[in-house]
């Protein structure tokens, strides 16, 4: 995540690529004028980044996350994931886009009950006409790196909330997608549950070099992150990198919320 550049950023010699650029968004609700969710907010992130956004609740971070995961048109400003500016291209070309493209994790895991863990997984390939030997074959690689191979054959039903979240997890990395968004990912799990997910999103990030932006109230998860970006009233209000401390990331973390004035700060 960046402030605007008109050019990729190197970090040594190795080029980093723009994998989400944000120029100038705002988003209205309720018609022009209505009221303003995200004010005129620009920032690049790059491929492979592990990047967390934080801020009281309402300051627009799942509005924000909308707008990069292309599920909500922005009312102005320009959006490009991986090179494409999503309002440009046809319906039918941007449906396929997000479904090779993006990722999706939700707080409230998604699975289908009546359906077996590994049917769970294989559904986003099945709709694509994957062949079958193709698709256990990634299950079984992306369930070994998530520890759920011995999950696969139950319901969801039957697993913990933090496997229900890795089977979730899967599933959203089965297309092999570019960019996982996840918004409060940890925000129904206890911690160690928790601490899990997020070591395995952790590891996914570094094994598959996935791009992760994630939505979190919660300073430990964030503590995880390459980079944090904060909002405040619909816009950013500061930023943090990670020096590879977690524990150093996370007194900053706190620090940050304590200036920006953590008032309606629900679970920190
Ligand atoms: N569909 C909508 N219609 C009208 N207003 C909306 C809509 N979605 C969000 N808002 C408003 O936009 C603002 C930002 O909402 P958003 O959900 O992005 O905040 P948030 O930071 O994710 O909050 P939380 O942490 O509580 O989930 C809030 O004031 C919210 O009430």
């Amino acid at each position: 995540m960046e402030t605007r550049s008109n050019s990729n950023s190197y970090i040594g010699d190795v080029a980093m690529r723009k994998i989400i650029e944000v120029s100038n968004v705002s988003k209205e609700y309720g018609g022009t004028g209505a009221f303003r969710a995200l004010k005129d907010v620009s920032l690049d992130i790059m491929e492979g980044e592990f990047v967390g956004i934080m801020g009281p609740s309402g300051s627009g971070k799942t509005t924000l996350l909308h707008m990069m995961s292309t599920i909500d048109a922005a009312t102005s400003g320009k959006l490009l994931v991986d090179g494409h500016d999503i309002a440009r291209i046809k319906e039918k070309e941007a449906a396929r886009f997000r479904r090779d493209t993006i990722g999706f994790v939700f707080q409230a895991f998604n699975l289908l009950d009546n359906m077996t863990v590994r049917d769970n997984i294989a559904l986003p390939l099945s709709l694509n006409n994957v062949k079958a030997a193709v698709i256990l074959s990634k299950i079984e690689e992306l369930a070994g790196i998530l520890g759920i191979i011995e999950q696969l054959d139950k319901y969801p039903y039957e697993l913990s909330g933090g496997q229900k979240q890795r089977a979730a997890i899967c599933r959203a990395l089965i297309a092999s997608p570019k960019v996982i968004f996840a918004d409060e990912p940890t925000g129904a799990l206890d911690s160690k549950s928790s601490s899990e997910v997020l070591e395995c999103l952790k590891s996914i990030n570094h094994k598959l070099g996935t791009t992760i932006i994630m939505v979190t109230h919660d300073a430990t998860a964030a503590s995880y992150c390459d980079r944090i970006l904060f909002l405040k009233d619909g816009s950013i209000h500061g930023r943090l990198d990670s020096d590879g401390n977690k524990m150093e990331l996370f007194k900053r973390i706190l620090n940050m919320l304590a200036v920006m004035g953590g008032s309606n700060y629900e679970r920190l």
